[in-house]
């Protein structure tokens, strides 16, 4: 019997140490869930990969999650034999979106968004990395330790890759360590407010905080995002005020948010950016203006800022370029956004200014909340809630009104992801490019998709998006971030791998 136990223990150990390598080992190779595919060396080829260089008919290798060649092949059998090749045919093999403007709403507000729906919806839309906004999530992202709680609350969550944009309140403007601890810690820059936020904790700043911030973040060079409007007092902001104006019209809500709120903005900050101009005390400093509406005075003050060398960039959104005021329906509080979007004359405008490169670059700004403070019922403009829900489709939206206008894959490449990519300092993203990670769209650009309840939409609440009921063309098929494939037809990974991108 002694000699038995003697003999079935040493036995029994092997068994555990065995198993227990097993369990470790398998556990590891479980994140092959982070892809829908089982390898991680792999080569995607098309006839139409939107490269720097131009358009190619040919395939991109990927190894280890980055982009390790491209090769220009007319027979791609000849030339690859066995090896894994998922070949897309005519679909476009693009860079992935980078959202620089997003609200994910989390911690605090999860039931408005929250960062597995919001990156979910992302990923189903070819968004392979977005920029979380410090507003709207409780607290605000304005300290080291309010950055810590939103890293923490996107553990596990992530299926694409998020960076954070720090808040500049007055509490931190003129407090450099609290600013030097909160950019240390990893935001991509700051971002700020000229007028009421609608969220209590982020107060708006003046143009002496703004200066200061941007002082700090010379040192750093990262950007500062400002949201560019000012209350100016004007004669029908008054009569709003003495509760004149129907309030479920759109004009009502468009007349309490004048074009001149904007410039008056845009004039301001401008007072500032000289700072930035090479040789000025703030060289380094980079000023972003977010959601441009007015297609006339603030933009002409933009260019001739930019003219003048102020390190100086714009971006608008999908929804001032998709609707105009004059189609707004009396009480349809979807389409509530600060600024307003304007009239079809602003609009073309701004497509102009888009096409001929005075703008950028374009963000989502999806900036959702629940059904409730949309107030549907009251379908009242001047209390609801303002912000519009777009991520999962600016792709198709850009597309589907861009190509009237004659918007190539090249600027569609550079409008969504190579320029945001470098306003947010994301070296190795932002082009299919040999060295880069692996953050790819593939999408076919004339598949047309009717945007009803039946279409799968990941947001948290799809029913508050402006663009239901739209048919859009431009259908995303596989989302590739770092190499895994994320997004495939309508399925997402089982595991979400995306990362937390901090600055160092
Ligand atoms: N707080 C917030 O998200 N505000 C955004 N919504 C909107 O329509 N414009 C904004 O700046
Ligand atoms: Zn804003
Ligand atoms: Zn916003």
């Amino acid at each position: 019997m002694e000699i038995l136990k003697w003999r079935v223990l040493p036995l029994l150990s092997l068994l555990v140490s065995f198993l227990f390598f097993y369990i470790k080992t398998s556990s590891k190779s479980s994140t092959s869930d982070c892809s829908l595919l089982p390898y991680d060396d792999y080569w995607i080829s098309s006839k139409r990969i939107v490269t720097p260089n131009g358009i190619i008919s040919g395939a991109v290798e990927v190894k280890g999650g980055n982009i390790v060649s491209i090769v220009e092949t007319e027979d791609l059998n000849e030339k690859f034999g066995s090896a894994r090749v998922i070949d897309y045919g005519e679909a476009i093999v693009m860079p992935g979106l980078i959202d620089v403007h997003a609200h994910l709403d989390e911690p605090g507000r999860a039931e408005w968004e929250g960062f597995s729906s919001g990156t979910k919806a992302a990923a189903a839309g070819g968004i392979t990395t977005l920029i979380d906004m410090p507003l709207n999530s409780h607290p605000s992202t304005i300290s080291e330790e309010t950055l810590r709680l939103k890293i923490e609350a996107a553990e596990d969550k992530l299926y694409v890759d998020v960076g954070f944009w720090g808040g500049l309140v007055p509490e931190n403007a003129f407090n450099t360590s609290a600013l030097e601890g909160l950019l240390n810690a990893g935001v991509l820059g700051l971002k700020s407010f000229m007028c009421p936020s609608g969220i209590n904790d982020f107060p708006m700043t003046n143009s002496s905080h703004i200066k200061e911030g941007l002082h700090v973040l010379a040192k750093y060079k990262r950007p500062l995002l400002v949201h560019a409007e000012i209350q100016v007092d004007t004669e029908s902001h008054r009569e709003l005020q003495d509760g004149i104006g129907d309030a479920r019209s759109y004009s009502t809500y468009l007349r309490t948010r004048p074009p001149s709120w904007e410039e008056a903005a845009v004039r301001e900050l401008l007072t500032v950016t000289k700072d930035t101009r090479t040789g000025w005390p703030a060289e380094g400093a980079h000023l972003h203006i977010v959601h441009l509406s007015d297609a006339r005075y603030s933009l002409d003050l933009i260019k001739e800022a930019k003219s003048n060398g102020d390190s100086l960039t714009v971006e608008t959104c999908p929804h001032y370029l998709a609707f105009s005021a004059e189609e707004i329906q009396d009480g349809d509080t979807r389409f509530k956004c600060a600024p307003p979007i304007r009239d079809e004359n602003n609009k073309e405008k701004l497509w102009e200014a888009l096409m001929e490169g005075h703008i950028d670059m374009l963000s989502s700004d999806h900036s959702p909340t629940i059904p409730e403070l949309k107030l549907f019922n009251e379908g009242d403009f001047l209390r609801a809630w303002g912000g519009i829900s777009s991520l999962q489709f600016v792709l198709p939206v850009t597309w589907s009104y861009g190509k009237k206008y004659g918007m190539s894959l090249d600027q569609l490449a550079s409008l969504w992801s190579e320029r945001p990519a470098k306003l947010a300092g994301l070296e190795f993203k932002g082009a299919v490019a040999t060295g880069n990670h692996a953050d790819i769209v593939v999408w076919e650009p004339d598949a047309e998709f009717e945007l009803d309840e039946n279409h799968a939409t990941y947001h948290k609440h799809p029913s508050i998006s402006a663009y239901m009921g739209r048919r859009l063309s431009g259908r995303v098929l596989a989302t590739f971030v770092r190499g895994n494939l994320v997004y495939s037809e309508g399925k997402h990974a089982t595991t979400a791998c995306g990362v937390p991108i901090l600055a160092k």
